[in-house]
């Protein structure tokens, strides 16, 4: 199902004269394409004007209709291929042009492993100021990829509405707010697929209501469906505009007797205009609280709200090169910034003599401190706060980290942690990013006592433009 929808451009009826720039809106034109952006765009130039164009790919010709300007670039949508590139694939899923999460599945998946790697090496010559190349150059390994990267997705979350009276549910049609009835999409897990299209099919022959976006009407917002790749728990989410669900009882026994897998079935009330799909109000209508997965040997309760990486098999990728950069015996005190629910901290107390935790939404903590029990972990302290705040007050109670894990959100990390990792200084810093271009920035400021050794990339979202990497930071010894 739908992930992403592609950003909404309004309507812009910008004249070429209005902005002096040489395309207009709605005119089609020829475009060589020369490189990718960092979300799957060609990027070409139409007499020197850059154009970003959607569904280009980097060596092609193509035909593009221009659908917003600005002053100093624009975006534009293929319509056709002049010349194509060999690197060129067919998308297999039916509606890649209309939905907009993924933005790289006509680019054979190897290319787009040497794209992400290629990604990472320009932000960090660009923001950086790092050498990538010849003598001193940071080494940036090949995208670590799957084998086989299809399917991978471990939860849907698919908005529900109606179109000529019929219950839909798949992804917000562009630039629209219909929804686009689908059920299978081709980086979802295949137990979700089938229980999306279940509980849809269900609650349509029950006649419940489906949501309309537009006039605030209707019960049935959203259907989640989660599954523990490791143990085949599914959880199935009805997001609803009020408690109340008329013919309950038949809903939940159809649910339970026809989605493959279900041990959880369980209920969110979210009663606001808004398209945060969650409301507060969370109940189980049938079954457990939470369903249960592993990553390596570590066991994680998943609940319907925690936030729990999407893509496990990658996610035991990424933790153990974070494990293998840490490095650690048994004798390292370790703090892990921007925990979550503790996953990394709980892979690294495994190795190392006390993790120490922070993260700044305290039902994360709550499910980390869980998760640390579940596994009989007790090395392992979380605390809740910023962690900017937070460190500061650690190292004022003498905690000496051999080493500090970060794995800030996009925007990066604070100024401050960044000034207290410089004053700390632990031996080593291992940088968890997915966002290359944020990396870069924070890398050049560590850069002032620390050597950038290394960086992997790790493909957590194959076809999509993310990329995800771990950075290896030492101490370069110098105390000044
Ligand atoms: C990219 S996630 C990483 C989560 C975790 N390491 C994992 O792998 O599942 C970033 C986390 O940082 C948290 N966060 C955002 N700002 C923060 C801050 N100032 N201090 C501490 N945590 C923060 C978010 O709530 C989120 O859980």
């Amino acid at each position: 199902m739908a992930k992403t929808t592609k950003k909404r451009r309004g309507p812009q009826p910008t004249a070429k004269a209005e902005l002096n720039v040489p395309v207009r809106v709605g005119q089609t034109v020829e475009v060589e394409i020369t490189g990718l952006n960092h979300e799957g765009a060609g990027v070409g130039r139409v007499e020197g004007y850059t154009l970003f164009v959607e569904g280009a790919l980097a060596g092609e010709k193509v035909h593009a209709r221009v659908d917003h300007v600005k002053k100093n670039f624009g975006f534009a949508k293929m319509t056709s291929v002049v010349e194509a590139s060999t690197y060129r694939s067919m998308p297999p899923c039916p509606v890649y042009d209309r939905c907009g999460g993924c933005s790289l599945q006509h680019l054979v998946y190897e290319e787009q492993l040497r794209h992400k790697q290629q990604i990472v090496r320009d932000n960090l010559r660009r923001i950086g100021g790092f050498p990538v190349e010849g003598e001193g150059a940071i080494t940036v390994h090949p995208t670590l990829g799957m084998t086989d990267p299809w399917r991978y997705r471990n939860k849907a979350q698919v908005p529900i509405g109606e179109e000529n009276g019929a219950l839909v549910g798949g992804f917000y049609a562009e630039k629209s707010h219909s929804i686009i009835d689908m059920d299978e999409c081709l980086i979802q897990h295949k137990a979700n697929d089938e229980a999306v299209a279940a509980v849809k099919k269900i609650a349509a022959g029950l006649n419940i209501q489906p949501y309309d976006e537009v006039r605030h009407t209707g019960l049935l917002r959203h259907v989640v469906a989660k599954i523990g790749v490791q143990t085949g728990e599914v959880m199935v989410v009805l997001v609803t505009t009020e408690e109340t669900i008329p013919r309950l009882e038949e809903l939940v026994e159809a649910i339970r007797t026809q989605v493959s897998g279900v041990t959880s079935i369980v209920q969110n009330v979210n009663p606001d205009k808004t398209n945060v799909i969650f409301g507060k109000k969370t109940v189980t209508l049938w079954g457990s609280d939470v369903i249960y997965d592993y990553i390596g040997p570590i066991k994680f309760a998943i609940s319907a709200r925690s936030f729990y990486q999407v893509n496990p098999a990658q996610t035991e990728v990424l933790y153990n090169k974070t494990l293998e950069y840490v490095g650690a015996t048994g004798t390292e005190t370790v703090i892990d910034a921007y925990c979550g629910i503790g996953t990394i901290s709980l892979f690294l107390a495994q190795k190392s003599k006390h993790v120490y935790g922070v993260e700044i939404v305290p039902e994360a903590i709550a499910d980390a401190n869980r998760n640390a029990e579940l596994n009989g972990v007790e090395n392992a302290t979380f605390e809740t706060g910023p962690a900017e705040v937070v460190i500061p007050a650690w190292k004022e109670q003498g905690i000496r980290p051999d080493v500090i894990v970060v794995d800030p959100p996009r925007k990066g990390c604070d100024e401050a942690l960044l000034a207290t990792i410089l004053e700390m200084r632990p031996q080593k810093v291992v940088y968890v990013s997915c966002n290359p271009s944020t990396l870069a920035r924070d890398l050049k400021v560590l850069a002032e006592a620390y050597e950038v050794c290394e960086v992997q990339p790790v493909d957590m979202f194959p076809h999509t433009g993310h990329v995800e990497c771990c950075s290896l930071l030492v101490w370069n010894g110098n105390n000044e």
